[in-house]
């Protein structure tokens, strides 16, 4: 496999034989989540998700994005939460941090943008601002297909476009990838006639990506959606094993476990690569949703490393010893980018002419690991060989199993997230949507004058 996990740096504070007393235990996990006996089974469609949909084909989602890259000088993606942090997070990973400042020759595809991830006014007229003059085509994605951020987006980012091009034209530039029967969203897909593509009803939105969801826009803007998949389905394979000793994910699951019950309530996903910074997001919302109930779980956090170093470094080595870190190393550079010799200047860095950037950032990965584990932090470590798709497609993978391997062993239902309703019950009160109107004379008595 590409990706490969090691706990070396946390043998001081979990001795083998606390993995060996979890196996039957993950055992047990594996086989009822591979009989569907789990709670929250009617959301295990993302099990077998990467070997069928390589069976069945992506030929109609690569149509539409060859379509959307001739229609498109930008594609806006609008969504939120699961329907749209693993294609950000794949777009980041695969394709150049300037991506869409680069020539479109170099690029291959149009500008990508994310809209629909929050109310705020300003973040939608700073992108109407850059939108301006291009031909914008919109992918909007929303498996309730209720969800108020991405529905105001889509609501302003339409009058707009059919201001710009016109309604018959705008109805071409847009795709709308939601539920296959319900939903504000599909009704008004139908409607209107949007081109429409379908998320998998036993599919939730943090397990995703692999779907249209996340397949659909990456194809547009040339990331290999069949490599992402394949690299999937070599995970879903290999990991198809209870046995600790062999499958890493379930080793991950369980060291996680273990640390949780020693008082280690937040683990930190902590990357040396900026390009993986959208990953480190679409894993805490993986985790944080799947386990984050019944007044427990794992809190999840992440830090991009080696620039949080500088400001939330002093609190790793020395703060409350309730950390722990999972590093995610991608192994191999290609850039060839090394320092530069100078004999003339006096930086203190000739010592290091000639090394490799990646190398001068692996050295202070490993210092890290060692300083953090010294100072009682245990410290995991994923290894992703590159940043090519096929590995990319194994991490997704890896994390969903370790996910619901991890929820399960917790005794929570992994695919639910009935928290998240709170918030919305008193927004929608507080907006005044009809049927909420006794809750919002309470609550408006409550915040007072
Ligand atoms: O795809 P939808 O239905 O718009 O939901 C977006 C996100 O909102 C949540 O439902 C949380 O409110 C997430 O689980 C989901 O990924």
């Amino acid at each position: 496999m590409a990706v490969r996990f090691d706990w070396k740096f946390a043998q001081g504070f979990v001795h083998p034989d606390e993995l060996d007393k979890l196996q039957p235990f993950v055992t047990d996990v594996h086989q009822r989540l591979h009989a569907g006996e789990v709670p929250g089974n009617d959301f295990l469609g993302w099990i077998h998700l990467p070997s069928q949909t390589l069976a069945r084909g992506v030929e109609d989602i690569l149509a539409a994005a060859d379509e959307i890259r001739q229609l498109a000088d930008a594609l806006v993606v609008i969504g939120i939460g699961g329907s749209y942090l693993g294609a950000r997070a794949a777009f980041e990973w695969v394709k150049p941090e300037y991506y869409n400042q680069l020539p479109r020759e170099v690029r291959g595809g149009p500008e990508l943008y994310f809209a629909g991830n929050h109310l705020s006014a300003a973040g939608l007229k700073d992108l109407l601002r850059v939108l301006d003059g291009k031909r914008v085509v919109l992918n909007v994605i929303s498996k309730s297909g209720t969800t108020t951020e991405p529905a105001v987006a889509f609501r302003v980012l339409r009058d707009w476009l059919v201001r710009q091009a016109g309604a018959a034209e705008a109805k071409r530039r847009i795709y709308v990838t939601t539920d296959r029967a319900r939903g504000a969203l599909k009704q008004l897909a139908d409607a209107e006639g949007y081109r429409t593509f379908v998320i998998p009803d036993d599919v939730g939105g943090r397990y995703s990506v692999l779907t249209p969801v996340g397949l659909l826009p990456l194809a547009a803007v040339g990331v290999d959606i069949v490599a992402l998949l394949s690299g999937a389905a070599a995970a879903e394979e290999a990991l198809a094993t209870p046995s600790l000793a062999d499958n890493p994910a379930y080793r991950y699951a369980a060291l996680r476990n273990i640390l949780l019950r020693k008082g280690k309530t937040t683990e930190v996903l902590a990357y040396y690569e900026p390009a993986l910074r959208m990953f480190a997001e679409w894993w805490k919302q993986l985790f944080g949703e799947s386990e984050g109930k019944d007044q427990k779980g794992l809190y999840p956090s992440s830090m991009g490393f080696t620039t949080d170093l500088h400001s939330l470094g002093q609190y790793v080595q020395e703060g409350m010893r309730t950390l722990f870190e999972t590093v995610v190393r991608v192994v191999r550079d290609d850039t060839g980018l090394t320092l530069p010799s100078d004999p003339s200047v006096d930086d203190g860095l000739e010592y290091l002419a000639g090394r490799s950037i990646a190398w001068i950032n692996d050295q202070a990965r490993l210092g890290t690991q060692l300083a953090h584990a010294d100072g009682g932090v245990p410290n995991l470590l994923v290894e992703v060989e590159d940043r090519r798709e096929q590995s990319l497609g194994e991490l997704f993978y890896f994390f969903e199993l370790a996910c619901a391997a991890s929820g399960l062993l917790l005794g929570v239902n992994p695919f639910d997230q009935p928290g998240v309703e709170a918030y919305k019950r008193n927004m929608f009160a507080l907006l005044g949507k009809p049927g909420f109107e006794a809750m919002q004379a309470k609550l408006r008595e409550r915040l007072g004058p």
